[in-house]
């Protein structure tokens, strides 16, 4: 096995990997760091999860000038919270080598970030609408940048983004070296993506599943109107330590919060119409565990890395097959095993079949779970809090009290009197979940409709024509 060391890395990148707890790199990053740091263009493809941020990031940071007081890198990134996550670890990486990477996304105060960039960072990583801003007012220049890496690639280069995409590359010189890294890449955005790139090299990490081994998949077969209460059911059963629920659309978790706090689950809701200082709050109750449940839109699917995700639940199957892996990506992290459940209404049965065709494995069907396995779930839940508090927590206090109610009474009562007011009881408070029509199956994401649209904006047609022509990217601003 070949170490950080091995490959030639800068001390300050190698205590910066042992620090972060690294003892070897991924497969990804032990292939793609050489290319990178020779200067190579790299498409990388690896599985969620096993580590592509340091594969670009080490060689990112390995090559930056740290007196050059200029922006020498530029990351961009779908997310704001990704924009922050892939700072933060580029500030990890690059510690020791004081090297200084700052996010910079929409939704933050712009003369804050103004501020932040008199820092001189030689790192930036935005999203693509703030960066344009900044691009516009001259507060960030990209002239000196030499390297340029697109996260999650597949959908920067999709319809929603490619246009920012193009802009921004127009502004970084042309020799630069562009590496783009992400879990899915579909071929007809691979061709694409060599637009932008010399002479790409393509590194995909040959695995036989696309997901990773150890999250197992399953999914139900439920009726629309039936998913809140066997998502209730489901819950109470496996007591995930941390969970992200997915839904559909913005109003869709919205109303699944509102619901699941009414039966007194602990949940916060994310999606792209709350506020920015909210979505940090809610991200970081999450990250710290305060709150055990995230419900979510799309928007936080791709590349967030939180340890501990035990569960996902697709309340909703997700609209493309791209969007399933990413989304149970965000479970069996680094090594980690996590489970994976998917409601199906009968009608998305074929949505099902293209995903297990494109991830070719076969997702395991699971039956709709019963109340009495709830209940027993919560019931399994008590024991384990109380025989924790019996081996670890000084019960001392107590005892004189436990005695005396024991001369009256028999244990075996007592006991199981504790156990029901420990026991959370089904709820079935009515809520409110407003019906969404079954998914219509699209052949993954229309992605070939949209490469041959491409291809024919940029021959036939013309460029600046096809430009022109180009259907308004809807789902742009509102997606997540
Ligand atoms: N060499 C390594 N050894 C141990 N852990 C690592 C190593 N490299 C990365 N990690 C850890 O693995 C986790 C996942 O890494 P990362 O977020 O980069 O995955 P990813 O491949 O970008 O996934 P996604 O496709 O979901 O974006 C992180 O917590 C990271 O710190
Ligand atoms: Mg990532």
């Amino acid at each position: 096995m070949p170490t950080f060391y091995d490959m030639g890395l800068s001390d300050p990148i190698i205590r910066a990997t042992l620090n972060m707890g690294f003892e070897e790199p991924t497969p990804i990053q032990e292939q793609t760091i050489p290319f990178a740091l020779k200067g190579t263009d790299v498409i990388g493809q690896a599985q969620t999860g096993t580590g592509k941020t340091a594969a670009f990031g080490i060689p990112l940071v390995e090559k930056m000038d740290v007196d050059v007081e200029v922006v020498q890198g530029l990351i961009v990134a779908p997310t704001r919270e990704l924009a922050i996550q892939v700072a933060e670890e580029l500030n990890k990486i690059g510690r020791f080598k004081h090297i200084r990477a700052l996010p910079i996304y929409g939704g933050q105060d712009i003369n804050y970030q103004i501020r932040a960039l008199r820092n001189r960072p030689q790192i930036i990583v935005g999203t693509p609408g703030r960066l344009m801003d900044h691009m516009r007012r001259k507060t960030i220049r990209l002239q000196h940048v030499t390297m340029v890496i697109i996260d999650e690639a597949d959908e920067m280069l999709n319809m929603g983004f490619i246009e920012d995409i193009e802009n921004i590359l127009r502004e970084v010189p042309e020799q630069r070296q562009t590496l783009l890294f992400s879990a899915t890449m579909p071929k007809p955005i691979q061709n694409l993506a060599q637009q932008f790139m010399h002479h790409p090299e393509f590194i995909s990490i040959k695995n036989k599943e696309v997901t990773v081994p150890d999250t197992a998949q399953n999914y139900i077969e439920v009726q629309e109107r039936q998913k809140f209460d066997v998502l209730c059911r489901l819950l109470d059963i496996q007591t995930p330590d941390l969970a992200i629920i997915f839904g559909r659309t913005k109003r869709r978790v919205d109303e699944l919060c509102e619901a699941l706090n009414t039966r007194g689950y602990s949940v916060e809701g994310l999606h792209g119409d709350l506020n920015q200082s909210k979505r940090d709050s809610v991200l970081k109750h999450f990250r710290e565990g305060t709150t055990q449940i995230l419900v979510a839109t799309d928007v936080a699917a791709r590349g967030l890395d939180i340890p501990g995700v035990t569960h996902i639940y697709n309340f909703d199957i997700p609209q493309d097959t791209e969007g399933y892996v990413h989304r149970i990506g965000r479970t069996g992290r680094a090594g980690k095993t996590g489970l994976a459940v998917t409601f199906v209404t009968p009608r998305e049965l074929g949505q099902l079949k293209l995903i297990e065709q494109a991830i070719r494995k076969k997702i395991d069907r699971k039956p709709v779970p019963t109340l009495i396995e709830a209940i027993e779930g919560q019931q399994r839940l008590t024991v384990e809090r109380l025989m924790k508090v019996v081996e670890e927590e000084d019960t001392l206090p107590y005892r004189e009290l436990a005695e005396e109610l024991l001369e009256e009474n028999d244990s075996v009562s007592l006991l199981s009197a504790a156990l029901k007011l420990l026991t959370k009881q089904p709820n079935v408070t009515p809520v409110n979940i407003t019906e969404e029509a079954p998914l219509k199956t699209r052949k993954s994401r229309n992605i070939m409709a949209r490469q041959q649209e491409y291809r024919k904006w940029d021959g036939e047609r013309g460029f600046n024509k096809a430009r022109r022509n180009r259907p308004k990217p809807a789902q742009k601003v509102n997606k997540y």
